[in-house]
């Protein structure tokens, strides 16, 4: 036992082992910032940049790393490039962890929530902070134990180093088994190094993966010291005169296809501002899809969209724009949308959430932004909860704090795509009154949902689709006087509770014949 403390505690040893933690450090360091960006390059839709990164993880993770190491410091020679053996193994275990860094990320970043990250994009947020606020919080959550298992590899790994000369902890335990044969004691204390210092890494990852936990983070929102919250004036929280004949929304003429399957038709509709327009159709009708082309997420084959004095995915010209220049198109669109799955940044609190926006889309200092936050999130009836995050709120809470958050960038259009479809009964009125509310205030909303009684209180303006068509257009009165059987057929399967998804046609059959009835307010 006293010969092991005795190993177990000699400096030569534990400079052995400062070496191999340097090569761990420096080679996980190194493959983490590679690595993300070669998890981005294997991402590309440009095939010239994610094939040769793919096979180059692939090459890399299916040869051994001894082999590699051996390569490398033979090669490079060659090259007139003479490194230490220190720096050849350090190099050599970079390159080799940047394929394995790579791959976990790439898992981090496809396993962050889509609704999320179409949520950020629909609110203008550009790749780059989409990334930043959205994906890597998440991914770090997803990465965390699987980069944890990695550095204790690596850290073993490191031993491998011995066979280029690094006189890591390895060698100095056989070079001193080599000159006094004590291999057990030698060995285990050399083992029981490499346990310490393992056990430090599982230390580490604990402490990291509670930081990125969301119950670490709930716990430090509620205690955090309060931050300043600017004094907005007194305009800014009222609603604004409207000019309820000013074509707000114009959709002209939409045709959307994936896939080369054209999910809307050719449909036009225009919103005048101050208008609520409910959107009803059986599952699949494109609904949801009209929502998405409003804000340029939608593969729009024909037509146009405009909204205020800004053309939706277009340039000044026509021509689609580049997709690095739909952010600015959507943020100056001014949209709030609200989505049946909440799609709430789920590492934020409620204010953190509602914020963001108003932060990270229109560059508003953090306190003018807390102080829009906390209004919108008082017109939603939740000034108690600024500081929970979304797992800890009720269902309708969610969906208004996912309404505040649309409200945040004072928006001139909010689009609600089956806001209540998640929820459960009770929970159902408290947002419908909340968007009644909105109505009442004035502002301009489109409202897709299966909620026919809803959409008879709220409406000025009903909206029916089906297979991508608009077939019928009107006041609210046409829900009891509809005007086309088709729309008189959902009504009555509605009513007893017997719809379904639509069926497509034939290809050969016609089109539901359009009956249009427009309202003027
Ligand atoms: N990303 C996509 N890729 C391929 N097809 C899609 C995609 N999104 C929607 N579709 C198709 O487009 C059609 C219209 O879908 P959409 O979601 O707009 O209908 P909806 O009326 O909103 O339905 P629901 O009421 O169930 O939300 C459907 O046939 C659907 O399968």
């Amino acid at each position: 036992m006293d010969i092991f403390l005795h190993y177990l505690t000699l400096p030569y040893l534990w400079q052995g082992a400062v070496i191999a933690v340097q090569l761990m450090v420096g080679a996980l360091f190194g493959g983490i910032v590679i690595g993300f960006f070669l998890a981005l390059a294997s991402m590309s839709k440009h095939r010239l940049i994610s094939y040769p990164v793919k096979a180059y993880i692939y090459l890399l993770r299916g040869t051994p790393v001894l082999l590699q190491l051996i390569l490398l410091y033979n090669v490079l020679p060659q090259f007139g490039i003479m490194l230490s053996a220190f720096a050849s193994a350090l190099l050599a275990l970079t390159i080799n962890e940047t394929a394995y860094c790579a791959e976990i990320i790439r898992g981090g970043i496809i396993s962050a929530n889509r609704d999320q990250r179409t949520a950020a994009q629909a609110f203008g947020f550009t790749r780059t902070a989409e990334m930043i606020h959205v994906v890597i919080p998440q991914a770090l959550r997803a990465i965390m134990p699987t980069l944890g298992n990695e550095s204790v590899g690596l850290l073993k790994s490191t031993s491998l180093a011995s066979v280029v000369g690094v006189s890591e902890l390895t060698m100095r335990s056989q070079t001193i088994v080599s000159e006094n044969f004590l291999f057990i004691p030698v060995l285990m204390a050399s083992g029981g190094i490499y346990v310490i210092l393992a056990s430090v890494l599982a230390v580490g990852q604990w402490w990291l993966e509670t930081r990125v936990g969301l119950d670490f983070r709930a716990r430090r929102a509620r205690h955090r010291k309060p931050r300043p919250v600017a004094e907005l004036p007194a305009s800014a929280a009222s609603p604004t005169t409207v000019d309820s004949r000013e074509k707000l929304l114009e959709v002209i003429d939409l045709r959307v296809a994936y896939h080369g399957k054209e999910v809307l038709k050719g449909l036009s509709l225009t919103v005048r501002r101050g208008e609520v327009v409910v959107l009803l159709g059986r599952s699949g009708s494109g609904k949801s899809t009209l929502l998405k082309s409003i804000l340029a997420l939608a593969p729009v084959s024909g037509g146009d969209i405009r909204v205020g004095g800004e053309r939706m995915g277009r340039g000044p010209s026509g021509a689609p724009l580049p997709a690095r220049a739909l952010p600015a198109n959507r943020a100056a669109a001014r949209i709030g949308i609200v989505f049946q799955n909440f799609a709430l940044f789920d590492h934020l609190t409620a204010e953190e959430n509602v914020m963001s926006i108003p932060v990270i889309v229109q560059k508003d200092a953090k306190p003018v932004a807390r102080a829009k936050a906390r209004r919108a999130l008082d017109q939603v009836g939740l000034s108690a909860f600024y500081h929970s995050l979304p797992h800890e709120l009720s269902g309708g809470q969610q969906q208004r704090v996912a309404i505040a958050r649309a409200l945040a960038s004072n928006p001139q259009l909010i689009l609600f795509d089956e806001p209540t479809s998640a929820l459960d009964p009770e929970l159902v009125r408290e947002v419908h009154s909340t968007i009644r509310k909105l109505a009442d205030m004035g502002m301009t909303l489109v409202i897709s949902t299966h909620d026919v009684d809803f959409a008879r209180s709220v409406a000025d303006q009903i909206v029916f689709l089906q297979h991508g068509v608009l077939v019928e257009q009107g006041p609210p009165s046409i829900i009891d006087n509809p005007q086309t059987q088709t729309f008189a057929a959902y009504l009555r399967q509605e009513a007893a509770g017997e719809i379904g998804p639509e069926i497509e046609p034939e290809p050969t059959a016609p089109k539901p014949a359009a009956k249009l009835i427009h309202t003027e307010r």
